[in-house]
């Protein structure tokens, strides 16, 4: 038996909704430039999902479909109050909120495809309910239900600040939602399909998915790349900040990628959101000094900022708090986690690699009083 650590190169399933051939991005065959620049998240939730575009109507019910299904259970409000949610990380309440949610739905266990796309639709609307919530709760202020007149991106940032957002802010966080929306066979994805191969639920899938992303080689870069900037303070210390970290063998977050080499290109559309939305806010020192950092890094570890690193400055200057930055994101994987879901179910087997053994041979036990 062969090894590749962390499983690199390795192809472990046929999927037909992203790709990543020579370093672009696709959903469902189309370029993530033209979705991210033309498109709406809900629209690119669908083709995850239907593996085709929408036509008008069927966009407009599945618009409506999301909305009305954004309440959350009173007890999930109640759970949140009932803790104090200072001392936790908001990407552990998610995890035990969905998990929890899973309890309040009735066709949790019921494995038709058509459950499973009402679930995934209940499941995509409610998310971003429940990480507003969240936020809300643990500022002492109530939770705000959704507008029906608002889309997805529009009632994220409504529920979190109670202001209705201006047209700029929606159109930013639609297109951080679409392009952080689905990666191919990345960490949690993985996670989620190994979860559900097993025939569990996608409650299950979800919650074990959230505890990958959370990790700060994966989604919880983003939230590390702020605090990093937020340390660096000014334009001037970024290069030598960055240098002591690489002195110390430390990685700079939000650069490098598993499988891009020249670049990522979601990163282009979240770098120039970062420059517009920093100098709207009189901040541009957020971008000048992740600038500074990329073409350091660039230059001399030839490694590319990837889709966490101005993120970052973005969600920043929309004013959201830096631990909010990975849950964002995973209200936008939940769309690539129940595509993936969705498609493992209608091909499965059971998923199921092997180790190969390096432990020590043919010990001999002894009793524990003679050890
Ligand atoms: C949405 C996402 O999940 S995108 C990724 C988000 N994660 C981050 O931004 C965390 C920082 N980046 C990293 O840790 C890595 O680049 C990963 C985990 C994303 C992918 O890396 P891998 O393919 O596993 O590469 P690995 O960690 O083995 O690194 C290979 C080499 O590049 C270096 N390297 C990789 N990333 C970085 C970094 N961010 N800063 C400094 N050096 C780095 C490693 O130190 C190593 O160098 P060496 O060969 O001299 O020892
Ligand atoms: O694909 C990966 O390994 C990580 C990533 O960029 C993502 O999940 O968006």
């Amino acid at each position: 038996m062969s090894t590749t650590k962390g499983l690199e190169g390795v192809v472990a399933t046929e999927s037909s909704i992203s790709s990543i051939i020579d370093d672009q991005l696709t959903y469902v065959g189309y370029k993530i430039d033209d979705l991210a620049e033309n498109s709406s998240f809900e629209e690119v939730v669908y083709l995850l999902w239907n593996k085709r575009l929408p036509k008008v109507e069927e966009l407009e019910e599945f618009t409506k479909e999301l909305v009305s299904n954004m309440e959350i259970p009173n007890e999930l409000i109640e759970h949140f109050k009932s803790y104090d949610l200072k001392t936790v990380h908001p990407m552990a309440a998610l995890r035990t909120a969905v998990s929890l949610l899973g309890l309040f739905d009735e066709e949790a266990d019921v494995m038709t495809e058509d459950a499973n796309y009402k679930k995934a639709i209940r499941l995509q609307a409610k998310i971003s309910t429940i990480v507003t919530a969240f936020a809300r709760i643990r500022d002492g202020k109530e939770p705000i239900s959704p507008r029906s007149d608002f889309s997805y991106a529009a009632n994220f940032l409504y529920m979190l600040t109670g202001k209705e957002p201006k047209a700029l802010e929606v159109e930013a966080m639609n297109k951080a939602f679409i392009l952080h929306a689905d990666h191919e066979l990345n960490a949690s994805t993985f996670t989620s399909r190994v979860c559900v191969a097993t025939l569990s639920d996608v409650y299950s899938g979800i919650t074990a998915a959230i505890g990958a992303l959370k990790g700060p080689l994966h989604g919880g870069a983003n939230e590390r790349v702020m605090k990093m900037l937020t340390e660096i303070g000014e334009v001037e210390n970024a290069i030598p900040y960055v240098k002591d970290k690489m002195a110390n063998k430390e990685k700079i977050m939000g650069m490098g990628h598993r499988v891009y080499r020249t670049g990522d290109p979601r990163a282009k559309h979240l770098k120039k959101m970062s420059k517009e939305l920093t100098e709207l806010t009189g901040q541009p020192k957020w971008y000048e000094m992740s600038v500074k950092i990329e073409d350091y890094i660039k230059a001399e570890k030839g490694l590319p900022a990837n889709v966490d690193f101005y993120s970052a400055s973005v969600y920043h200057s929309l004013g959201i708090e830096h631990d909010l930055f990975t849950p964002i994101f995973a209200i936008s994987r939940f769309s690539g986690w129940l595509a993936h879901m969705l498609e493992q179910y209608a091909n499965n087997r059971l998923i199921r690699p092997r180790a190969e053994y390096v432990g020590p041979r043919n010990q001999v036990f002894v009793p524990i009083e003679e050890r």
